[in-house]
């Protein structure tokens, strides 16, 4: 094995590493394991260890590998992990936050044949050249601001053609630039048009574009929205359940406005179940019961004006909560996690540690990726670094402090 390909990366005042700490439950600022004065090792992508700068370096030296000097004090983090968004779309709906702001309800929009169905629209009549480009850009505004995994659904086609023309722009975007794309196949996102009743439609998606998703290796997680404008219980947990036997992991668009939906993800298993907002004791029994993580997204509470998903009470109920940011054109537009979360943490009332985890390891469950969210041997090197030299002026900021270096897998991409 060549030395050579050793990098020593360092001195940062603090490493924030989120080491061994628990996937689920209220956590203590005072928990966080922080290593000062520190260096990480990274060889391959992956992390070979973190200690103190002081015992690496003459390691180093001795070695002949590569050293990256830090200057200046920096905080240390793991790149952040972004568990839900719908960030491969066309076109803009301000006109629909011109008409919420003045009054009419997201729900009442999309009822009128706007809402979602108005960027399906603009989304059939762009190329896939078109849409990579415009995710292309979304992806490099989040890399500059710290997120190095992203989730992506599909869900703006709802038909076979433009559910795959999403789902292949996703995958290429994915293979041409450094910020790693999860993508979800949310072709249950609405009923199309030309579909008069739920049940029809999702039996199409599972006999069409299903087996052609696996085919093609497009996606391995199937997401469905239910909620009054979308789908209910019933059909739900029936194409969940076939979803699985085709082999998808399952995530589900829950309790945004009116409960039901996290018992249908609890009856699945989901991975996790996102939004939440409407969320109460009894559902979060059933999401601890079944183990399903719950994502909250306080990025559709901002777009819509309304309250944040209950997170307080799920960590203090023993939950795993990952908090993301659902960037898409209608509830969320902004996509900022950084900010996002802080603004949740404020209102919510959760410790700095209960915040970082769900951005960071606690997503990565969410998505059940293994290799991520950490800063600890084996670990990809996913890393970002503010210039500070206290991680708690982070949060503090309220989003403002964005990282002013990232690594991706160990390579630089912001400095
Ligand atoms: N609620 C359903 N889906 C998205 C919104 C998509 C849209 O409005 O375009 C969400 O997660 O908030």
């Amino acid at each position: 094995m060549s030395t050579a390909s050793f990098l020593l990366i360092g001195p940062f005042t603090q490493v924030v590493t989120m080491a061994d700490l628990p996937l689920t439950g209220p956590l203590l600022d005072e928990a966080l394991p922080i290593e000062e004065q520190a260096g990480v090792l990274v060889q391959n992508g992956k992390i070979v260890r973190v200690d103190a700068f002081a015992y690496l370096l003459p390691e180093a030296e001795a070695n002949g590998y590569a050293i990256q000097w830090i200057e200046e004090p920096m905080v240390l983090l793991p790149g952040l992990i972004d568990a839900h968004t719908h960030l491969c779309y066309a076109g803009s709906r301000a006109k629909d936050y011109a008409l919420r702001i003045a009054g009419k309800s997201y729900l009442e929009i999309a009822r009128s044949g706007g809402g979602i169905l108005d960027t399906v629209r603009k989304t059939r009549k762009a190329s896939q050249a078109e849409l990579e480009q415009s995710l292309l850009q979304r992806c490099q505004r989040h890399l500059q601001e710290g997120v190095t995994t992203c989730e992506v659904k599909s869900g703006y086609g709802l038909n076979l053609e433009d559910e795959l023309k999403m789902l292949r722009a996703i995958q290429n975007v994915s293979q041409q630039q450094p910020l790693e794309l999860v993508p979800t196949c949310l072709a249950a996102h609405m009923v199309p048009p030309e579909f008069e009743d739920g049940a029809t439609y999702l039996k199409h998606v599972l006999k069409v574009l299903l087996p052609q998703v696996k085919a093609e290796g497009l996606a391995n997680r199937v997401d469905i929205f239910i909620e009054d404008t979308a789908f209910d219980e019933a059909d739900a947990l029936r194409y969940l359940k076939d979803a699985q036997e085709l082999g998808f992991d399952i995530t589900v668009h829950a309790d945004q406005f009116s409960t039901g939906g996290t018992e249908v993800a609890a009856h699945v298993h989901a991975a996790s179940a996102d939004h939440l907002e409407a969320s109460g004791e009894e559902e979060i029994h059933l999401m601890k019961k079944a183990g399903v993580v719950a994502t909250v997204l306080p990025g559709a509470s901002v777009g819509l004006g309304m309250h944040y998903a209950p997170a307080r009470k799920m960590l203090d109920a023993g939950l795993c909560v990952a908090i993301a940011t659902d960037w898409n054109p209608g509830s969320a537009p902004m996509g900022d996690l950084l900010l996002q979360s802080a603004l949740l943490g404020a209102a919510q009332k959760l410790t700095m540690a209960e915040t970082w985890a769900g951005i960071t390891y606690r997503a990565a469950h969410a998505l059940r990726l293994t290799d991520r969210g950490t800063l600890v041997t084996g670990q990809l090197a996913d890393m970002i670094a503010f210039n500070t030299d206290d991680y708690r002026e982070i949060l503090y900021m309220q989003g403002k402090l964005k990282p002013s270096v990232v690594w991706k897998r160990g390579d630089l991409i912001k400095n």
